[in-house]
């Protein structure tokens, strides 16, 4: 492949391009035919039932796993046929904030944030202090830079740990499930952060999650990933308005639609032992 600038921009077309994907885990295909653009600049919500192939959906855009056919373009670069140094380039364009965003317990706030710098460039001290305490003070946390993971709170940590998602200024940004275990307010102020990071910073963001209400507050697109595919895709507002079923169940969190409640069963009364109901008249 012929291109030596990792930042080189091919098109001015969609950040991410998923073309006619079929993907799986062995023999296991998860997601059929899936096709999917992300427009630069913009939040992307990933939505749907657990199981429904949401991180693999992530997993792909990495490229931490590969599709059966198909292609996964970031920047209109192939994924698939890129050796591990190309890939390694473009995966430093992406920052990754993984599920509870989890961070080194060992080292400091500061040191957390200066990790992916040490590993990934060769900048000098003086350029990594500015870097990390410029991340720390875009989450809030400058004047925490010397605490340890064990003296801030859960709603802290991920600040701290959005602060080293961006810490390469990457043009991507991936979460998966940033909300999860947050008290409200630390969840709505997680929430407008990812959104204000990503107008500040020029970034595009997908968000995979099951917090709807916050989501959609932030949202620009939202994708609804079920049944091995992408059964609705559109703006919060389109969604939350869907008249498919499955759709409007999911987004107004129904016990019952077409995903049921009662999975197939004998009757109650077979179950325990109670006689026939007799016919009312
Ligand atoms: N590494 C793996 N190996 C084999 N199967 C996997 C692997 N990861 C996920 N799966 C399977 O792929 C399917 C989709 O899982 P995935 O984690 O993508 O769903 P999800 O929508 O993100 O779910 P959740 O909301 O619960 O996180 C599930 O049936 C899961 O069991």
């Amino acid at each position: 492949m012929a291109f030596t600038d990792p930042k080189s921009t091919t098109s001015a077309g969609p950040l991410i391009e998923v073309k006619d994907v079929t993907c799986g885990y062995a023999d296991r295909v998860i997601l059929s035919k899936v096709n999917l653009s992300l427009a630069r600049g913009k939040v992307i919500a990933l939505i749907g039932s657990s199981g429904g192939g949401k991180t693999t959906l992530l997993r792909l855009l990495t490229r931490q796993l590969r599709p059966m056919t198909g292609q996964v373009l970031f920047d209109g670069h192939d994924l698939a046929p890129m050796n591990q140094d190309q890939l390694y380039a473009q995966r430093r364009r992406m920052g990754m904030l993984f599920q509870f965003g989890a961070l080194f317990t060992d080292l400091s706030v500061f040191e957390n944030v200066a990790f992916p710098l040490r590993e990934h460039t060769q900048l000098s001290e003086a350029m990594i202090r500015d870097l990390v305490l410029m991340k720390l003070n875009a989450v809030g946390l400058r004047g925490s830079r010397d605490l340890m993971p064990n003296e801030i709170s859960g709603g802290m940590a991920r600040r701290v740990a959005l602060a080293r998602a961006i810490a390469l200024d990457p043009d991507l940004v991936l979460y998966d499930e940033p909300f999860a275990g947050l008290d409200p307010i630390s969840l709505g102020v997680t929430a407008r952060l990812i959104r204000d990071l990503n107008d500040a910073l020029g970034l595009t963001s997908v968000i995979v999650t099951h917090d709807l209400h916050e989501t959609f507050t932030i949202a620009d697109h939202v994708v609804m990933v079920a049944n091995g595919g992408i059964v609705a895709q559109g703006t919060p507002d389109e969604l939350r308005e869907s008249r498919d079923p499955l759709v409007h169940q999911f987004v107004n969190a129904e016990a019952d639609g077409p995903v049921r409640f009662h999975q197939p069963a004998v009757p109650v009364r077979t179950d325990f032992g109670l006689p026939e109901a007799e016919e009312t008249a």
